[in-house]
């Protein structure tokens, strides 16, 4: 059903904003895949034949649900290429992360889903987003598994606050070194201007799709978090021909300036709730600090700038107890 916020927009964004993949899903039917709905808002594409040779992509969004531009870039894109349904040359899951929260307008309801991709849940094990993230850790597990060694996962994210580099990446360091040369390469295709390497989990869906299932994952920060239907859409020209080019089995294109690399210095946990941060909740992603300065104090633990040079990333006070208030980053390529 219809809600109030989906009212006034174009039918291909309504649809993938309310998980209605009725007419995309017959088009696929209709040219011969594979098609099924393993839970509410995931959507899977696969060839009629299984081909260990055939990549698999998940793409998701929504995971947070006020991060709309996503949303109405890979509406289009699916829907476009549901007009063309032959010319899918991968086997695809299409994920919308929070159903609920894009329908309320909001990053999430009880507490933040993408930490929620790890066995270990602390307080986070009671929430409403609880139950989301198990289905979703069920439906990935049997897409993947079972499936060839070329396995993608883009979850396409926006920013809360200003960036430095307004499209971002932040890439699992643990991802095989040729499966993460083409991912790399593929954000640099993608207009990427810098790429974050981390090196641990935070729970979030990208690092356990790479840990867990051996795919070359990455959360893609696509510009900031904006009204859905309201998104300036040519920001993701680049995103969208790149993506669309890895569905349809496309030769991959040389970026026109490769993305610098970032290497993860800290991050900065919250230990508790006497956490206070001295960089503003507005500071720009990206934004540098020198050596020695304070970044954030939690009782006994003053968290300080190590390198000459470090940059902040997703500064945020307001987290849970527990969770990552920060990136501090360096850059090394
Ligand atoms: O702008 C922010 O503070 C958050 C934007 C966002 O949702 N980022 C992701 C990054 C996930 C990762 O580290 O791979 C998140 O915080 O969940
Ligand atoms: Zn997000």
């Amino acid at each position: 059903m219809s809600t109030p916020a989906a009212a006034g927009l174009p039918e291909a964004v309504r649809a993938l904003a309310e998980a209605d993949f009725g007419a995309v899903a017959q088009r696929f039917r209709d040219a011969g895949f594979v098609v099924a709905l393993p839970a509410s808002g995931i959507l899977t594409v696969r060839a009629a034949t299984p081909d260990a040779d055939r990549p698999s992509v998940l793409v998701s969004v929504g995971v947070h649900g006020d991060e709309t531009g996503p949303i109405e870039m890979v509406a289009y894109l699916v829907d476009a290429l549901s007009r063309s349904a032959s010319a899918l040359a991968v086997d695809l899951m299409l994920c919308v992360g929070h159903i609920d929260a894009i329908r309320a307008g909001k990053r999430f309801i009880d507490a933040d889903l993408n930490r929620m991709f790890r066995a270990e849940r602390g307080s986070l094990a009671g929430t409403f987003e609880a139950g989301r993230a198990d289905a979703l850790i069920e439906a990935t597990r049997a897409f993947f598994e079972g499936s060839g060694p070329a396995r993608w996962h883009l979850d396409l994210h926006t920013a809360i606050r200003p960036s430095h580099y307004p499209m971002f990446a932040i890439v699992p360091e643990l991802i095989a070194d040729a499966a993460r040369e083409g991912l790399m390469g593929w954000l640099g295709e993608a207009g990427i201007e810098a790429i974050i390497m981390n090196p641990e989990s935070a729970g979030t869906y990208s690092y356990f799709t790479a840990e867990h299932l051996g795919a070359a994952s990455s959360t893609v920060e696509l510009g900031r978090v904006g009204t859905l239907g309201q998104n300036d859409l040519s920001q993701f020209a680049a995103a969208s021909s790149a993506l669309d080019r890895l569905l349809r089995g496309q030769p991959a294109q040389q970026a026109t300036s490769p993305p610098r690399v970032f290497a993860t210095a800290q991050s900065i946990i919250k230990l508790s709730d006497a956490f206070t941060m001295r960089v503003g909740r507005e500071t720009w992603n990206f934004t540098p600090m020198q050596k020695g300065e304070v970044i954030a104090q939690d009782g006994a633990t003053t968290y300080t700038v190590q390198h000459d040079e470090e940059l902040v990333v997703f500064p945020n006070p307001d987290v849970r107890v527990g969770l990552r208030a920060g990136i501090m980053v360096v850059r090394i390529g």
